[in-house]
Order: C-alpha cells, then structure tokens, then sequence
C-alpha cells in the first residue's frame, strides 16, 4: 500500500535531515521487513517449522521471516511475531533474573514477552495496560507464550505512584507515540498524524516518564522507546527529562550495523543523547525506533514488602492435590492463591497489589468446580511435555477437529483423565480423556 506522507511531515523532516530526508520518504514507500522470536521457555524451542537460516544479529530469540498466526508454532507458544528494531529494546532493558521489572505501557505485549523469555521465570516481570481491552490482549499473549512470573495489571502509571515508589529494578517505557516509524507497515496510521498530534503525545509521554522515576529505585535502570523519528518525543523529551530528575544518568547502548546515535541538536545540545539510538528504516533493516537507556544514581535500598494470603481452604487444596498426582509427574507447587473460584501459582503475594487492577497474577492453574479441580489451558501453555503423565499427539485431522472444538476418537488406552495434547510435539491444550474418545476443552475462544 502506498504511504501518502502530508507536506506538513515532508517540510518538517526536510528541515531536519536535509537531503537526506528523500532517503527516508523513499524507504517508507518500501514494503516493511517481518520477523518472528522463538521463545526459550517452551520444550525443545528451536523445533519449529519456520527456516531460522536468518539470525538477527542483536537478538538472541530474532530471524527474519513471516509466520503464520495459525499455525501450531504459534498457537503453543513458540514463535511471536515481532518487527526486528522492536526486538532490540527488551535487550537494551537486559533484565536480570532476580529483579522486579516493570513493561508501563506493554500491550500487546511483544517486549513483555520478549523481557520474560530473557527472566526464564524467575524475578518479577509486572505487565501493566491503560487501555482495558488493550491489557485483555495482552493478558492473554502471556498466557500463550506460557509466561509464570508476570502480573497482568490494568491501570495508568499513576496509579502506581501510590505504593510503588522507588519499587523496581528496572523499568520500560515504551510510550505511546505518533508512530511515524510505523507508517509503512500501518499505512492507516499516517491520517492520526500533524504536527499537533506529536506534540499531545509528548505531553503524554513527559507524565509517563515522570511516574517512571518515582517507581524506579535507585540504582536501577529505566529504559525508554518509541516508533517515532520525531525529536520532540525522543531526544527533546529526553533532554528535558534528565534535567528535571538531575539524578538520571544516559548510558551507552551497544550499537549494531545501521544503527544511529542519537542527536544531540534535537534535544537541546544534551551531548550524552549521543549514548542514545536511532534506526531508521533508509539505513537500517526493520522500522523506525528511539531507544534510551539512563540510570537513576543512588545506592539502591530494598522495598519492604507486606505479604498477603489468599490461600484455598485444605479441601479445595486436596482438590488440586489430587488432579496432580493423577495427571502429573512432579508434584511440587507452590504459592498457590485463590481469586473467586480461581487457583493461581502467584508471582508475587505483595499487598501493594491489591490496590491494582490485576488482570493475572503469575500462572493461573485452573478452577475450582463442585468437588472436584479442572485445569486451565494456561498451566498447559507453561508445562513440558515430562511433567505430564500422559501426552497425546494428534494426526493432522484429529488436531483440525480439535481446534474447532469437536471431540476426537483415537486409539490409545490413557489411565488418566487429563491428557496433555499435542500436535507436531507441541502441547497445545488439555483434553479430557475417556474411552477412546478426547472430549474437547479448548476454550471457545481460541477455536478456529
Ligand atoms: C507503543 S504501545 C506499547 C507496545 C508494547 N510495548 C509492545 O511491545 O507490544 C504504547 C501503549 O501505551 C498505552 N498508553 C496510551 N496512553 C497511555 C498513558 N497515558 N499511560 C500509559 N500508557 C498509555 C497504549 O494503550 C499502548 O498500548
């Protein structure tokens, strides 16, 4: 599709890169370049049916290719569609295992996965979303690519100011932006845009920031990013930012071939923005992204932490006790908390939380019905296929039957009632077996 840049956009980028500015219109016009990340937390993970004959060189998880969204790699979790410059910023964050980290604007939720593949479920990963609907998708990313350590949250950042201060390890403000450097891959995108609209959305952005500080510790570390090439939402806000919190220090980024500095005359002539990094698509094989990293200096003190329990009555807990000696061959869970009817494996039992709009709460294991336990797809989405008693691989047609919510007959005789099921190796979902037959319990609106 072609993009059809307004002349307000082409004067401004002229005035700013000069002769360049052709370079950059002239690669808006070309098609944008996909690419997919394997994900570590699945079983055998680099068995997928995608050719990973092209690496991204700055990512650990990245190849160059296209994948299709319903296909098994993709319904079990094992790839994620992402574009390759939005692959380097949960890199740039490089999250540490133990730490608490926060992703403030993270749906859909491609950097929140890509920050919980690199904590391998360890630490605390906290997903928040301002926009409900928005936080439903990004909810539901996670449980698909059977992620253990996050908390799903809905609210605006300064929600979190009470409670939260000086919280975190690490934060990533990946901010809501005019998306210029979106424009070839989301065509649509160029009617939101004049010049007004850059400077409402970083106005946003500075109060976004501002409650980004507030939550970091200190010593910790607070990433920024956007999919704009405009200065006032990346270099200037920068600039004007670590002069409103002098405590806040840029540090370098490792930068790879085609990647930019950033630009020092675009944010009030603050040479560390030269620590900061640009790509644009002319130079560079993926869309346009502003990533900077800064410090808050300080000698980090730990948050105390209040704990409460949610805990399932000892009968409710025999309920699950029983489904996993039946069904699975490790028995040890732990942190189990309970929301209306609901068992979880918790991510964090901090009071803090109860303020918020949780959404999820590290792994939700299933629900309790009259006496008895019924697993959720999530805690299938997060096992191996050893931790199960027993897994069911399906043919071709009994996998299509499956997904489009029909139960199938098969051969094999299963001592258990709760199988794992999966297809080309890949656990996908549970199916109540009895004799012979595999009752459907996709959920419904997962069927395809
Ligand atoms: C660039 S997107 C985030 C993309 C996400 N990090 C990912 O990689 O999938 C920015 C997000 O910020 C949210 N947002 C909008 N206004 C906001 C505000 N005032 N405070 C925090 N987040 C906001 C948007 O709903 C949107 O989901």
């Amino acid at each position: 599709m072609r993009v059809n840049l307004s002349d307000e956009f082409k004067t401004k980028y002229h005035g700013l890169l000069g002769d360049r500015s052709e370079k950059l219109f002239a690669a808006i016009e070309t098609n944008s370049q996909s690419a997919f990340r394997l994900n570590p937390l699945k079983n055998d993970y680099k068995n997928v049916q995608y050719s990973l004959e092209q690496p991204i060189e700055y990512s650990k998880v990245g190849y160059f290719g296209d994948i299709d969204g319903n296909s098994i790699d993709h319904l079990s979790g094992y790839v994620y569609s992402q574009e390759p410059s939005a692959m380097y910023v949960a890199e740039v964050v490089d999250p540490q295992a133990d730490e608490k980290v926060l992703d403030l604007c993270a749906a859909p939720g491609s950097k929140t996965t890509y920050l919980a593949s690199i904590m391998d479920s360890q630490g605390l990963l906290v997903s928040n979303e301002i926009n409900n609907k928005r936080a439903r998708i990004l909810s539901s990313n996670v449980e698909r690519m059977g992620i253990k350590n996050a908390v799903v949250i809905n609210n605006s950042p300064k929600d979190l100011e009470d409670g939260f201060e000086g919280y975190f390890d690490r934060i990533l403000v990946d901010a809501p932006c005019s998306g210029e450097g979106m424009f070839r891959k989301d065509p649509e995108a160029v009617q939101y845009w004049s010049l007004e609209y850059v400077e409402q959305c970083a106005n946003r952005q500075k109060h976004i920031l501002d409650s980004a500080f507030k939550l970091l510790k200190d010593g910790g570390t607070l990433v920024y990013s956007t999919c704009t090439f405009a200065p006032e939402e990346n270099e200037e806000n920068i600039s004007e930012f670590v002069e409103r919190h002098p405590e806040m220090e840029i540090v370098p980024i490792k930068k790879y071939p085609g990647m930019e500095d950033g630009r020092p005359q675009w944010g009030h002539n603050n040479q560390d923005l030269t620590k900061a990094l640009r790509m644009f698509p002319d130079q560079f094989n993926g869309e346009g992204h502003f990533i900077c990293k800064m410090i808050k200096t300080g000698s980090a003190s730990s948050a105390k932490v209040r704990t409460f329990k949610n805990q399932p009555t000892k009968v409710e807990m025999s309920y699950l006790d029983k489904f996993v000696k039946q069904n699975l061959t490790n028995n040890s869970l732990s942190e189990i908390f309970k929301v209306k009817d609901d068992l979880y494996q918790a991510a964090t039992f901090d009071t803090r939380f109860k303020k918020l709009h949780v959404l999820r709460n590290g792994l939700k294991l299933g629900e309790l019905k009259k006496n008895r336990f019924e697993p959720s797809i999530s805690w299938m989405l997060a096992l191996k296929p050893d931790d199960l008693n027993s897994v069911c691989e399906l043919t071709d047609d009994q996998f299509a039957k499956y997904l489009h919510g029909e139960s199938v007959m098969v051969d094999q005789d299963f001592s258990n009632k709760w199988i794992g099921l999966s297809y080309q190796g890949k656990l996908f979902s549970w199916g109540r077996y009895s004799n012979k037959q595999i009752k459907n319990v996709y959920p419904k609106g997962l069927r395809k």
